[in-house]
């Protein structure tokens, strides 16, 4: 029997993508568990694979590069971030990798909104309230939260997963859009009004604080107790974009401190995060399961790039959604 190429895919695909990867006659080793496929199992497949697919949770390390072997052409992660991935190797070696932008910004958005507006609006203690009776008499000053309405917005990484939240707020009313970033951004300036500050202005000066930037060794822990600390007591804190931005202990003591009023998160360290962590005991700490590109349109494209990454590249062409190394 002829076997095509050797694909490792940690993951298993929505059926349409499925279908399409097990249709190219590669020979496709796959893992089907929910969950990650086990490092030990990784590496044994990986052994002259020649292409690679992987997702967030799986560390494609120095160790993984070299047990592949020279005829790895790819890797090809189904995400936007990619700090999963040692990028220095691939280089080294030579090795393509895939991701998948845009794709998921709008998903990715939507929920960023969603999670701002649970934080705002105390959704959580609100569901709890109708769920177990608390619910009582109408009372004004019940459940308060706050809205956007001439508000200020802190943006922390303008990407494209920023902008689409700040313009999404735009149309809930928010007031200035303030950012932090490595790069100044005046086209999105010009279409938002918005304004290129200091970590410093942006924590004393916003409202709501929406954490959209890459996990790179300067935005690692960038949320420690002190950026807590010079944060507006009445400010909404949602990080929807790598756990490790945050100091998760320094989060925990600025909400038991009350430093700040509402936090939302769609990413934490570790994930899962274990069911006893003290973020959980917050009635004004929203946590999501890391689904911010979880909608079928968004999954079945990222699915999709993967694929044509994997057939671009072992048909020895460029890949079509690839990072310059
Ligand atoms: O794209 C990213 O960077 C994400 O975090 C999510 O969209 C992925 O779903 C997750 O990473 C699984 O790979």
């Amino acid at each position: 029997v002829l076997y095509g190429p050797r694909v490792v895919a940690t993951r298993k695909l929505l059926p349409e993508s499925q279908a399409r990867l097990e249709a190219q006659g590669f020979d496709l080793v796959q893992w089907k568990e929910d969950a990650s496929m086990p490092r030990d199992l990784l590496l044994k497949e990986v052994k002259g694979a020649d292409a690679l697919l992987c997702v967030l949770s799986d560390k494609i390390d120095k160790e993984v590069f070299t047990t592949a072997g020279p005829q790895l052409k790819l890797v090809t992660t189904m995400s936007v971030g990619y700090d999963h991935i040692d990028l220095a190797t691939a280089r080294e070696t030579e090795t393509k990798i895939g991701y998948t932008p845009d794709v998921l910004t709008d998903a990715t958005a939507d929920l960023t909104v969603m999670l701002t507006l649970a934080a705002a609006r105390k959704m959580k203690q609100s569901v709890r309230a109708a769920e177990t009776g608390e619910w009582r008499e109408w009372r004004p000053d019940w459940l308060c939260g706050s809205q956007f309405t001439n508000r200020t917005l802190g943006v922390v990484g303008l990407g494209r997963i920023g902008e689409a939240v700040a313009s999404r707020l735009k149309a809930f009313g928010i007031g200035e859009v303030l950012y932090w970033g490595r790069n100044k951004k005046p086209v999105v300036e010009a279409k938002l009004n918005a304004k290129l500050v200091s970590m410093d202005t942006l924590l004393a000066d916003s409202d709501y604080i929406v954490v959209c930037c890459a996990m790179t060794p300067d935005t690692k822990e960038l949320f420690d107790y002190e950026a807590f600390s010079k944060m507006k007591k009445s400010a909404i804190f949602v990080n929807t974009a790598r756990g490790g931005i945050v100091k998760q202990d320094d989060l925990v003591r600025a909400l038991d401190e009350k430093l700040i009023a509402g936090v939302g998160l769609d990413v934490t360290t570790p994930e899962p995060l274990p069911i006893d962590h003290a973020l959980f005991k917050f009635p004004n700490c929203v946590i999501l399961p890391h689904l911010g590109s979880a909608t079928v349109e968004a999954r079945e494209e990222m699915g999709q790039m993967c694929i044509e990454n994997i057939v671009a590249a072992l048909d020895d062409k460029a890949i079509p959604f690839g990072l310059r190394l």
